[in-house]
């Protein structure tokens, strides 16, 4: 990998980010310096993505600190270019470069505007309120004109973030900007990767604009603490290339645990989601009525009949299945319903890793998550949705207002690798390593899509041992594949098109 490609996956909080910046600064870097090298690329990129015959007419809103200095670099520069442009700040004092660079903009004939009325007539806005300093929430008549902004329908160019949103949490601090495209300067942010912004982030692109390595990696610790999982990672943690010797059960062996009267299905689909991994021997454990279907759809499983309670769902597990060394890996949950508690009470007592998922979670909620998870000796992976996440970690207040601090929060306090399941999937392991999914299409926003998953991350795990990896990337490493297939399935089917079933025949079709 070339070493500014690896900035492509690492995303650093405010602190860091002005850490860094601190160092740039403290080596001798002058900030109009660094301002005018961030601010130059923008302006080239945004001439790109709006060439000056597709737009004539530019505003640029501009903020009191250096993101509204960025702002008028730009403003500048697009002037220089032929763009129309036009300026609105609604501030009287700026910091010192914002006011130099707005003395200069003045002089050069760009006019300003005392509303943002004044700015409808243009076919693109940029935003350059606020980027990283933004603590305080947009209020009065700040507020007034980004909501009204907001109803306009000309495209915004933002820069850095948009406006009003927090960078570390994504949360909107009073009202935000929302933006067609965000331009982030130097490093992902994790307002990036927070569900509760994605409605405000449009399209979003990193300018790199030359942060020098040694400044980023002597300010982050090793390894690194929040890091995007992207193709070339995610290939290197596949158990590819297979060893020529090798067999079926040195390739992992995975017992899923899954499926009751009511939800058969579920244990199909995880069953799917495991036989994509390439794991060497999937049995699967389900209720004994269940056994011929089971047999039909998954010829290449071992299947297990359990005895069923008067409820449909699996009572108890028979020796085969509960003959946990047998295992490399035990993955449960898919529709189990929440009666199966005695299945998950005895898998938790299982030496091997384990993968919770669905019903297995609201169980173990029941029992008491944290209590219970610590007299596991093995790791263990839960897989929740925001629902289930509440009720494992009811002590963690409000975790949509910050998934990322949310999930590292539930695996410090657990011991557990949690994946928190969303738009924006977040993978995190009791030490506080972060992995993040940074694309994904909600044509997974569907019944079954998790079942999949399930399987996956159990199949992939289970080989685990053939590639030695931390079980936290394996886990993020189905995550970023199950997304990518959706990704590929919704551009051939459309987002409408990828129910459960075909987004386990599209699992291999991306390599
Ligand atoms: N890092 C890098 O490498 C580079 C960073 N660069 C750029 O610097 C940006 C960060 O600049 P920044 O620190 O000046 O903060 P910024 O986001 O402009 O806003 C702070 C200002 O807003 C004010 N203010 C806050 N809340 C408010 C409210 N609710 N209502 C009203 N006012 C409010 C606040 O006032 P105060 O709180 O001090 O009263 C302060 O004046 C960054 O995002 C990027 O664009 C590039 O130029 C070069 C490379
Ligand atoms: N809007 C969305 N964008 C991207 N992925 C999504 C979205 N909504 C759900 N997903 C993904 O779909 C899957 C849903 O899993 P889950 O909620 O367990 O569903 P089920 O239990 O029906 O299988 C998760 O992997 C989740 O990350
Ligand atoms: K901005």
């Amino acid at each position: 990998m070339e070493p500014r490609q690896e900035l492509n996956s690492i995303v650093v909080t405010t602190e860091q980010m002005a850490n860094i910046e601190g160092k740039i600064f403290a080596g001798g870097m002058p900030v109009a310096a660094l301002m005018e090298k961030a601010a130059l690329l923008t302006s080239q990129r945004i001439q790109q993505l709006y060439p000056l015959h597709t737009v004539d007419k530019v505003g640029v809103l501009v903020g009191p600190g250096h993101n509204g200095g960025d702002a008028l670099v730009i403003a500048r520069e697009l002037h220089l270019q032929g763009y129309d442009v036009c300026v609105y700040c609604p501030f009287t004092k700026l910091k010192e470069l914002t006011q130099q660079h707005a003395n200069y903009a003045h002089s050069l004939g760009i006019p300003y505007h005392n509303d943002l009325e004044s700015l409808n007539h243009c076919q693109l806005i940029i935003d350059g309120l606020f980027g990283f300093g933004l603590k305080r929430p947009l209020s009065g008549n700040l507020a007034i004109d980004v909501d009204r902004l907001n109803q306009w329908s000309i495209p915004v160019v933002s820069v850095d973030i948009p406006s009003g949103l927090h960078t570390d949490t994504g949360e909107v601090l009073g009202t935000a900007v929302k933006a067609t495209h965000s331009l982030c300067l130097g490093l992902w942010k994790p307002v990036y990767f927070q569900d509760q912004a994605l409605a405000y982030t449009g399209i979003a692109e990193k300018i790199d604009f030359g942060i020098p390595l040694k400044d980023i990696f002597s300010t982050i610790p090793q390894p690194i603490p929040l890091q995007l999982l992207h193709k070339t990672l995610a290939l290197g943690f596949l158990p590819l290339p297979r060893p020529q010797l090798t067999h079926k059960y040195q390739q992992g062996h995975l017992l899923l645990i899954a499926g009751s009267h009511r939800y058969a299905g579920a244990s199909i689909l995880s069953s799917n989601g495991a036989k994509a991994s390439g794991v060497g021997m999937l049995s699967v454990a389900v209720p004994e009525s269940l056994k011929p279907l089971l047999v039909g759809k998954i010829p290449d499983g071992l299947v297990i009949d359990c005895p069923v309670s008067e409820k449909g769902v699996i009572a108890s597990l028979p020796p085969l299945a509960t003959d946990f060394a047998s295992y490399d890996i035990i993955a449960c949950g898919p529709g189990l319903t929440r009666e199966a508690t005695e299945v998950v009470t005895r898998v938790l007592e299982a030496k091997c890793p384990l993968v919770l998922d669905a019903d297995a979670l609201n169980i173990l909620a029941q029992l008491g998550t944290v209590n219970r998870l610590s007299k596991r000796q093995n790791a263990t992976v839960l897989t929740p949705h925001l629902g289930e996440f509440k009720r494992l970690f009811p002590d963690i207040h409000n975790p949509e207002k910050d998934r990322i601090s949310a999930t590292k929060q539930a695996a410090s306090q657990s011991g557990a690798i949690i994946l928190l399941k969303g738009a924006r999937t977040i993978i995190a392991n009791p030490q506080g390593k972060i992995w993040i999914i940074p694309e994904s299409t909600p044509a997974l926003a569907r019944g079954g899509s998790g079942d999949v998953l399930t399987g996956l991350i159990g199949g992939l795990l289970a080989q685990n041992k053939t590639t030695n990896h931390t079980l936290e990337a394996m886990v993020a490493t189905a995550a970023w594949w199950h997304a990518q297939a959706a990704i590929l399935a919704a551009k051939e089917r459309s987002e409408l098109g990828v129910d459960a079933g075909t987004l386990s025949q599209y699992l291999h079709t991306i390599f």
